[in-house]
C-alpha cells in the first residue's frame, strides 16, 4: 500500500482531519496536531502538503496490521523478518528531481519554543556500507541549505555503519525516505536483526516491498520524498535542543553531518511529520519493544500481554500480564523484561484478570496484591535510558520491578467479587 492509499483509507473511513486554510510550519501546524491524536492533513502548510499523527493511536496501528488492538503484540511476535524484497528499475518518487538542493522549500516544522530549529522527524535513514544496510528513523536537524545534523544513537545500526565508514575515512551513503508505505516506516523503528527492516515490512504487509536504487547506490522503497546524500566521516555540529518522548529537552550533542546532493519527490508531495512527544512518537518508540519483552518473558513463564504505557512515555514503564504458574514467576518476568528493553525503568507484573490498558485496574493490582518489602525489586546502577532526565550522567539508573500478582497459595482472598447475571428490567 502506498502512503497516499493509506491516507485515502483514513479519509474514506472518516478518521482524517483535513485543514485547508493556510498554516505556518513554525509552531502553528504542530500546535494544531497536538489538539488530538487524530491523523491531520494540512493542505497548505507554507504552500506544501503535510500529514501528522499518521499512526497516532493503537487503534490506527491495529487497523494497519489488520488485528484487534490487544492482538498487536501477538502479531508482531509471530512475524519473522523474511518477506520478499524486489529490486525495480523505476519509481513514482522520481516524478520530480531536484539537483539544486534547498531544504527550506520543504515543510520542515519548528515545534517547541526552545527548539534548536526545524528538523525532520519521520525520515527513515537508509544507509549502506561494506555489504550491510540499515533503515531507521533519526532526528535530522537543518544546519544549512543542503545540510542536516543526524542524531545517530549508539548502538543503533546507523551509528555502527557511520562508525565503520569513518574508521576508513569514507563518507556513508544515505537516502532519507519520507512518506513510504506506513508499514515500512513502522518496520524502520523495530529492533529486527541488522539489515532486515524491509524484509520485516514485507512480512508484516504480506506483500513484497519494492526497492529502487538511488544515484549513490542506496536502495529505497517508493515514497513521497527522498533526500539522497552522504554522512561526512568526521564533521560534527551541535544537534538540538529538541524535545524527546518525555516532553522535556534532550541534551545538545555533537552529531554527524549529512550533505544532501539530490531530492526526488512525487508531484505535489505529502510530507510526513511526527509530533515530538506526541502519541505517534511515543508509539513508534515503544511498540517495537513490546514483542521483545513478550518473547523474553515467554521464556520464563506464561505471558499473556505487554504494554509500554503512555504515562511512562511508551518507553520507561511496562505492564506485563502473566498467567502465574509457580510462586516467584513474576520476579523472573521482571528480570526478563529489563533484559529485553534495557531502557525500561519500572515494570509492573499483573495477573490475567487485570486489564493492562486500564491504569485504574493496574493501580488496583498494586493496591491489593503488593507488600512492598516482598514484592518490590530495586536494582541500582543498571544501564538506563539517555532520555530519562533522572538518569545518572554515566547512563545508569535505579530500576524498580513490582510483583502485583496474587500469592498463589492464597489465591481466593484476592478474587474480585462478581455480580451474578440477572434479567435487567
Ligand atoms: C532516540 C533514542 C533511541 C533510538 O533512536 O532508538 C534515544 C534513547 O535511547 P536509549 O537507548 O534509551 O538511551
Ligand atoms: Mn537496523
Amino acid at each position: 500500500m502506498s502512503f497516499r492509499d493509506f491516507i485515502d483509507h483514513l479519509r474514506t473511513s472518516g478518521r482524517l482531519v483535513e485543514v485547508t486554510e493556510p498554516v505556518s510550519k513554525v509552531f502553528e501546524a504542530p500546535r494544531l496536531a497536538k489538539k488530538s491524536n487524530a491523523p491531520i492533513l494540512f493542505h497548505d502548510i507554507d504552500g506544501q502538503k503535510a500529514i501528522m499523527n499518521l499512526l497516532g493511536s493503537r487503534d490506527e496501528l491495529a487497523d494497519m496490521f489488520g488485528v484487534p488492538k490487544d492482538g498487536i503484540i501477538q502479531r508482531l511476535s509471530d512475524i519473522r523478518p523474511d518477506g520478499e524484497v524486489k529490486i525495480v528499475d523505476t519509481s513514482p518518487t522520481m516524478e520530480v528531481i531536484e539537483n539544486d538542493v534547498d531544504l527550506s522549500k520543504l515543510p520542515l516544522m519548528t515545534h517547541f519554543e526552545k527548539d534548536g530549529g526545524p528538523y525532520i522527524t519521520a525520515g527513515v535513514v537508509v544507509s549502506e556500507y561494506g555489504g550491510m544496510m540499515n533503515a531507521s528513523i533519526h532526528r535530522l536537524m537543518v544546519v544549512g541549505k543542503d545540510k542536516l545534523a543526524a542524531r545517530l544513537v549508539p548502538p543503533r545500526h546507523s551509528y555502527v555503519l557511520h562508525k565503520k565508514a569513518a574508521e576508513n575515512n569514507e563518507p556513508l551513503p544515505v537516502a532519507i525516505v519520507l512518506g513510504a508505505d506506513p508499514v515500512i516506516t513502522f518496520a524502520s523503528t523495530t529492533r529486527v536483526p541488522a539489515g532486515k527492516e524491509f524484509e520485516y515490512a514485507a512480512a508484516l504487509r504480506g506483500a513484497p516491498v519494492e526497492l529502487f536504487e538511488c544515484e549513490n547506490g542506496v536502495k529505497v522503497p517508493h515514497a513521497e520524498i527522498i533526500l539522497e546524500g552522504y554522512v561526512d566521516p568526521t564533521e560534527r555540529v551541535d544537534e538540538g535542543p529538541f524535545v524527546d518522548i518525555t516532553g522535556t529537552y534532550d541534551l545538545v550533542r555533537k552529531e554527524p553531518v549529512i550533505t544532501i546532493t539530490k531530492i526526488m519527490h512525487r508531484k505535489d508531495p505529502i510530507y510526513h511529520g511526527i509530533l515530538p512527544a506526541g502519541a505517534e512518537h511515543l508509539l513508534m518508540m515503544g511498540v517495537p519493544y513490546e514483542p521483545k519483552i513478550y518473547n523474553a518473558v515467554a521464556e520464563v513463564t506464561t505471558v499473556k500481554n505487554v504494554v509500554l504505557t503512555e504515562g511512562g512515555c511508551c518507553y520507561l514503564h511496562a505492564v506485563v500480564q502473566i498467567e502465574k504458574q509457580t510462586e516467584g514467576d513474576a520476579k523472573n518476568a521482571i528480570m526478563a523484561a529489563f533484559a529485553a528493553h534495557t531502557s525500561l525503568k519500572h515494570v509492573v507484573i499483573v495477573d490475567e484478570d487485570i486489564d493492562i490498558f486500564n491504569i485504574m485496574d493496574v493501580e488496583f493490582a498494586i493496591a491489593t496484591r503488593v507488600k512492598a518489602d516482598l514484592d518490590v525489586m530495586i536494582i541500582p546502577n543498571v544501564r538506563g535510558s539517555s532520555l530519562d532526565p533522572r538518569g545518572s550522567p554515566d547512563g545508569t539508573t535505579t530500576k524498580m520491578g513490582i510483583d502485583a500478582t496474587k500469592v498463589l497459595a492464597e489465591k481466593e482472598i484476592f478474587e474480585r467479587a462478581k455480580m451474578p447475571d440477572v434479567l435487567l428490567l
